[in-house]
């Protein structure tokens, strides 16, 4: 057990990412798409410095907000029809501009040549997330991932996480969840799971306290293998 703390993956043997504002950057892309759908409906575009408000807790709530914006109220087909036409925009778009952060491709492989897994839990359809990390090269460092479409589940609840730890053979007790909002940070906490805060994308932690908040990506290897062993850490006040 102590070799686990010299291997540099720390106690950790799966690391749970958030997909957007943690693993891409892909939030020019998303309102873009928003905001072409607001332009089809005549209705004004999200300003940019509202635009972290449309990403993290998936497509629908994206679509309510960014209608919200312009003070419209979508009502369930309304909506349905919006969310459509979203998802209809995002497949064109959503490779334009989306990049991972620096130091990204470098993390994980350097994860995975400790035997630490990689996981994607993203509130962003399967699909989507899947093309996205197999277009940025990504996809090879990743064991498996989960939108709200693959178990009905999306996060804050800690299902989403849970469930897909279990698809991936992993567990719980040895993975951390790493991610850059509120609904990141209390999936984890429900789910019992450490969480690192990303810094480096679109949220804030909220009233929830992250176990580690990581400046930038490249630093995350060093700090998963200076965090206490989970167990320990929920025993210590
Ligand atoms: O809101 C979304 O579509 C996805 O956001 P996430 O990848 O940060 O969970
Ligand atoms: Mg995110």
């Amino acid at each position: 057990m102590e070799q686990m703390a010299s291997t540099g993956g720390g106690p950790f043997r799966t690391v749970v990412f958030d997909l957007d504002g943690t693993l891409v950057d892909s939030l020019a892309d998303v309102a873009g798409a928003a905001n072409d759908v607001l332009a089809a409906a005549g209705l004004r575009p999200v300003p940019r410095s509202k635009w972290p408000l449309l990403l993290g807790e998936g497509v629908r709530i994206r679509m309510r907000t960014a209608f919200a914006l312009n003070a419209v109220t979508l009502e369930d087909e309304a909506l349905d029809r919006q969310v459509a036409a979203f998802r209809a925009r995002y497949a064109d778009k959503m490779l334009e501009r989306t990049r991972p952060y620096d130091g990204v491709a470098e993390t994980l492989a350097a994860l995975g040549d400790l035997g630490v897994i990689s996981v994607v839990c993203t509130n962003k359809d399967e699909a989507d997330a899947r093309r996205i990390l197999r277009a940025l090269g990504l996809m090879p460092h990743i064991a498996n991932v989960a939108g709200p479409d693959t178990f009905g589940v999306q996060k804050p609840d800690p299902q989403h996480i849970l469930k897909l730890l279990e698809a991936a053979g992993a567990d719980p007790g040895a993975a951390i969840m790493v991610g850059d909002t509120i609904h990141d940070v209390e999936a984890a906490r429900r789910a019992g799971l450490p969480v690192a805060f990303a810094s480096w994308g679109y949220g804030t932690p909220g009233d929830e306290r992250p176990d580690y908040v990581v400046p930038r990506m490249k630093d995350l290897q060093r700090i998963l293998s200076e965090l206490p062993n989970r167990r320990e850490y929920l025993r210590s006040p």
